[in-house]
């Protein structure tokens, strides 16, 4: 059974996502997301930059109350916002997932690019193996990551995978549901 909201520990989520400008319809999803988080209390993990969809989901966390921990990395450092809660530098990008990993009860993975692919594919690796225990969540905006799930499948199904998908990782339409499977 779920835990009403109140009696929820608050958690450290890990966020990647993109750190491009994007439609609406990303943001508007981006910002409900960010606002729960918030409101329920939890701290927002993410690449530190002040750009994008990374700034929405930062704005939305930190405007409804919830912590930023920023993992920022030596050459994006002059990017880094300003107004974070704590900021860490890392000095390479693998260092920095290792950091967000180690920071975060949660990872959440967001519409994003190939740096976004890059952390979760690594968190992922890292679970099959594991390497640590902690839940993944894909936010499939719009059916962003539709096709990413189907590749994901047919690994399963041709065994690619020596674990099964469902213990991996789990696929959310919104961010309620998101928060829903992290029980947060
Ligand atoms: C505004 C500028 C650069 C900002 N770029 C980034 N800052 C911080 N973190 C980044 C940046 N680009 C990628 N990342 C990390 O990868 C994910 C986003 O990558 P994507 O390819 O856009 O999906 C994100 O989770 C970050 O951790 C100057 O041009």
């Amino acid at each position: 059974m779920a835990l009403e909201p109140s009696l929820r520990a608050p958690l450290n989520i890990c966020v990647f996502c993109s750190a491009a400008e994007l439609d609406a319809v990303y943001t508007d999803a981006a910002r409900t997301f960010a606002r729960l988080l918030g409101e329920r209390g939890h701290s927002l993990v993410w690449g530190g930059s002040d750009s994008g969809l990374m700034k929405v989901v930062a704005d939305g966390v930190q405007e409804a109350g919830g912590r930023l921990i920023g993992i920022s990395v030596e050459f994006l450092k002059n990017v880094a916002r300003a107004n974070a809660d704590e900021m860490i530098v890392t000095a390479d990008l693998a260092e920095r997932k290792a950091a967000m990993l180690a920071r975060s009860d949660a990872i959440v993975v967001m519409v994003g690019g190939t740096g976004t692919l890059d952390e979760a594919t690594e968190i992922l690796e890292l679970r099959k193996h594991g390497m640590h225990t902690k839940p993944v969540v894909i936010l499939n905006t719009a059916g962003f990551y539709d096709g990413l799930r189907e590749q994901m499948r047919r690994m399963e199904a041709e065994g690619f995978l020596p674990v099964p998908l469902d213990k991996l990782v789990s696929f959310a339409d919104d961010g309620t549901e998101a928060l829903e499977l992290l029980g947060a």
